[in-house]
């Protein structure tokens, strides 16, 4: 599998993502002002501060160029995984929908946290096991994901909610502890927790190597 990383002005965590991504295929970094993905079969927009989170976090990248690219790659299926900062931009580019706001507490959380696979419908979770609990750290401070509740009802009937807070792990004040969701085909997740932060027993857990493993083992499987 060829995992594309797009880099934004502000991305910071495009390092762990490519280490990740590279431990189930090759990886390589694509810059958000280039316009394709060089052949990529697996795009991740990873966690940062881009454009310094100006307007609002992930507004400014939303429009880059490399974005219409990301939009096609989607379009035609391909899996895309965004990964809080990441999340963030999927949701400002219309390709997941709802907002990111601000922390309930309007402050910057760090921390480990449980969080629950609430669906298997999708790219990233399709090989893992539904109600399984996954530790894998967050950090950020506009990670409250918040929709109208006629979509937060609609994402559930349709089993898009793909991941939630396990019960008191909610960190940020999340709607129904909603920690990722997934666009209609399944293809295009986006969630707040890093999971590329969490590769190695040295890390403190390995659970978010799954995700990267599932989608290339499902690659291979096609
Ligand atoms: N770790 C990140 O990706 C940070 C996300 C984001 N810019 C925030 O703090 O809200």
């Amino acid at each position: 599998m060829r995992f594309a990383v797009v880099r934004f002005p502000g991305s910071c965590d495009d390092r762990d993502a490519l280490l990740a991504c590279s431990r189930f295929g090759d990886a390589r970094l694509v810059e958000h002002y280039e316009r394709d993905l060089g052949g990529a079969d697996c795009v991740v927009i990873p966690g940062g501060f881009s454009y310094g989170d100006y307007l609002r976090a992930g507004a400014l990248a939303g429009l880059s160029p490399v974005m219409a690219a990301v939009r096609a790659h989607a379009d035609r299926g391909g899996p895309v995984l965004g990964i809080c900062n990441g999340f963030q931009v999927l949701c400002e580019a219309g390709l997941l929908p709802g907002a990111l706001l601000p922390n309930a507490g309007l402050r910057f959380v760090c921390r480990e946290v449980e969080i629950e696979v609430a669906s298997t419908r999708s790219a990233f979770t399709a090989c893992l096991g539904q109600g399984e609990r996954l530790r894998i750290p967050v950090k950020h401070q506009s990670g409250r994901y918040w929709a109208p509740s006629q979509v937060l009802d609609e994402l559930e009937r349709s089993e898009r909610v793909v991941f939630r807070y396990a019960p008191g792990h909610n960190p940020n004040g999340s709607e129904r502890d909603i920690a990722g969701i997934a666009n209609e085909r399944g293809n295009v997740v986006g969630l707040m927790p890093h999971p590329e932060h969490a590769v190695d027993p040295l890390l403190g857990s390995a659970d978010g190597a799954r995700l990267f493993q599932c989608v290339a083992r499902l690659a291979v499987a096609a």
